[in-house]
């Protein structure tokens, strides 16, 4: 990573209230690396400078650290990259997580990164959402997704994974709002509803960004 894209990491976290130590970002700059690296082979991200790559992908994957506690059990579906779990699980390292995504070579490449990185309790998974309810129902405290699906997607394929406390949470861009004023009748159905939605902007750019946190509605 180049030194405006180092900046852009450490003032994006401390924006977050998140102050990375030197292990953390060498984590970061090891992933950001090979990441780069192994995009000119395959397909993994459509981001590509390291300003982008600093922003886009690990200061926008660590706002989740507003929800998300540094405990229990966390899904990450669709997670292509590793993103938004393995910028998460750097910084949330007594988080159990399980990164999920339906195209084999890039849960390669998700756990190349993890061995390099030394990460404990993660582990990523070649496997389709939809096929989890079998093997993983009621398991989850925090289910995510970034560019995965619309929000009764997401929900309907996740709300079995999670544990009846547990939270699911959408990560969207400028139209969160009305994506999640949109699904409220769809959630209804399914049994949630929306928790809370966390409105803000990106650090740095100030692009706009939410959180669409949901929870299952007790019987
Ligand atoms: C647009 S990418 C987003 C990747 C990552 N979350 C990010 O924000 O950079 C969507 C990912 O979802 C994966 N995917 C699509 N449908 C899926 C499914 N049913 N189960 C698991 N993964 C799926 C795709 O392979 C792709 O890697």
């Amino acid at each position: 990573m180049n030194e405006t894209a180092k900046k852009l990491l450490v003032t994006g976290a401390t924006e977050l209230g998140l102050h990375l130590t030197s292990a953390q970002l060498g984590n970061f700059y090891t992933y950001a690396s090979e990441l780069t690296k192994w995009s000119k082979k395959i397909n993994l991200t459509a981001i590509k400078t390291d300003e982008e790559i600093a922003l886009k992908h690990f200061v926008d994957s660590l706002t989740l650290a507003k929800v998300v506690k540094n405990k229990g059990r966390l899904l990450d579906i669709g997670s292509g990259g590793g993103f938004p779990a393995i910028p998460l699980k750097i910084v949330l390292h007594d988080l159990h997580v399980m990164s999920v995504d339906a195209v084999e070579k890039k849960v390669i490449f998700q756990r190349h990164v993890a061995r390099l990185l030394h990460l404990h309790d993660f582990e990523a998974v070649h496997v389709r959402g939809e096929e989890l309810a079998k093997s993983h129902a009621g398991q989850f405290d925090w289910i995510v997704s970034r560019a995965f699906s619309d929000i009764p997607t997401f929900a309907a394929m996740t709300l079995p994974l999670l544990k009846s406390d547990g939270r699911l949470i959408a990560m969207k861009g400028r139209g969160g709002r009305d994506e999640a004023e949109a699904a409220k009748g769809a959630l209804d159905d399914l049994g949630a509803r929306i928790a809370e939605l966390l409105e803000f902007r990106l650090p740095v750019s100030g692009d706009s960004r939410y959180l669409v946190v949901m929870e299952k509605v007790a019987d």
